[in-house]
């Protein structure tokens, strides 16, 4: 694919300017101000409820800001308001629960399809297209970063949750974006699985690619991630580094109920206080 999305100068990778947005009729974001440069490991975190699907959406286009008249656009994306999501897609991979549905539901998929398409944001590679060896090198090798080359030729409906994740951000690696976001990316995992792909997103964002984790799970932070937005009622909570914001205080606050933080190496984790 030649197409990529061009930059806007030194333009963030997200940028949203008192964005607020609207569904059916329900306020689900309330002037939300957050700036993402390339480059900061980000964490969205926030209860259930408190808007971060809708913030993914509105990053993929699902959902639209309220307009402002005159000045800048609410919300950015390397410095765009308005996006084609096939050309973001070459800049900002995307990894959502909503895109495994989607995909698992072509039963016939298989793996290695499944990553190739990536390259034309399709469901499967459509028939009037044609793999070049380059793309298949390519596939491989996205396959292989995310220690799922063994999985090439098994159908992604068969998959279990953790092999579906890794092949899903191998699909998303098809463009080597220069950042991913991941929309609750341990949910269904194990605790050995979700280790073993925390470990694979680390190695991931100590390559280069910026990571925008929005999630619920503390515990899905990875350490080279240092800055921290959190989301409560569908506005900005607080936001800043992570040891600011990952305290006993602040997550009692957010998650409303009495927790204590604890931290281990460079991971953080909640219990119930008391
Ligand atoms: N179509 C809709 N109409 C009315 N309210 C909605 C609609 N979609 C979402 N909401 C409400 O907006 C709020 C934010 O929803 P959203 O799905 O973005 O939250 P979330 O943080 O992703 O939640 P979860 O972690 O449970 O998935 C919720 O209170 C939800 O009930």
């Amino acid at each position: 694919m030649s197409d990529t999305f061009p930059a806007e100068d030194d333009a963030p990778l997200i940028e949203l300017d008192r964005a607020s947005v609207v569904r059916d009729g329900v306020t689900v974001l309330h002037d939300v101000s957050l700036r993402i440069p390339l480059g900061r490991h980000t964490a969205i975190l926030g209860p259930n409820g408190c808007g971060k699907s809708s913030f993914v959406k509105l990053i993929n286009r699902e959902l639209y800001p309220l307009a402002r008249g005159d000045g800048p656009p609410p919300a950015r994306v390397f410095g765009h308001g308005r996006w084609n999501i096939a050309q973001l897609r070459t800049r900002l991979g995307l990894v959502s629960a909503d895109l495994h549905g989607d995909l698992a539901q072509l039963r016939g998929l298989d793996v290695e399809d499944t990553v190739l398409s990536g390259l034309w944001g399709s469901f499967g590679v459509p028939d009037h297209l044609r793999v070049t060896d380059t793309d298949r090198a390519r596939m491989h090798a996205a396959l292989a970063t995310m220690d799922a080359l063994a999985l090439l030729h098994r159908r992604l409906a068969t998959l279990s949750a953790g092999e579906a994740r890794r092949v899903l951000i191998a699909r998303a690696l098809m463009h080597r974006p220069q950042a991913l976001l991941l929309d609750e990316p341990t949910t269904g995992l194990d605790v050995a699985s979700r280790h073993r792909f925390l470990q694979l997103l680390r190695t991931i964002a100590q390559a280069g690619t910026t990571l925008v984790l929005v999630t619920h799970h503390l515990e899905e932070i990875v350490p080279e991630v240092r800055h921290v937005v959190l989301l409560r009622d569908g506005r900005v909570f607080a936001q800043g580094s992570a040891e600011a914001m990952l305290t006993s205080a602040r997550m009692s606050a957010l998650f409303g109920m009495a927790l204590r933080v604890v931290r281990d190496g460079g991971f953080f984790g909640v219990v119930a206080a008391g």
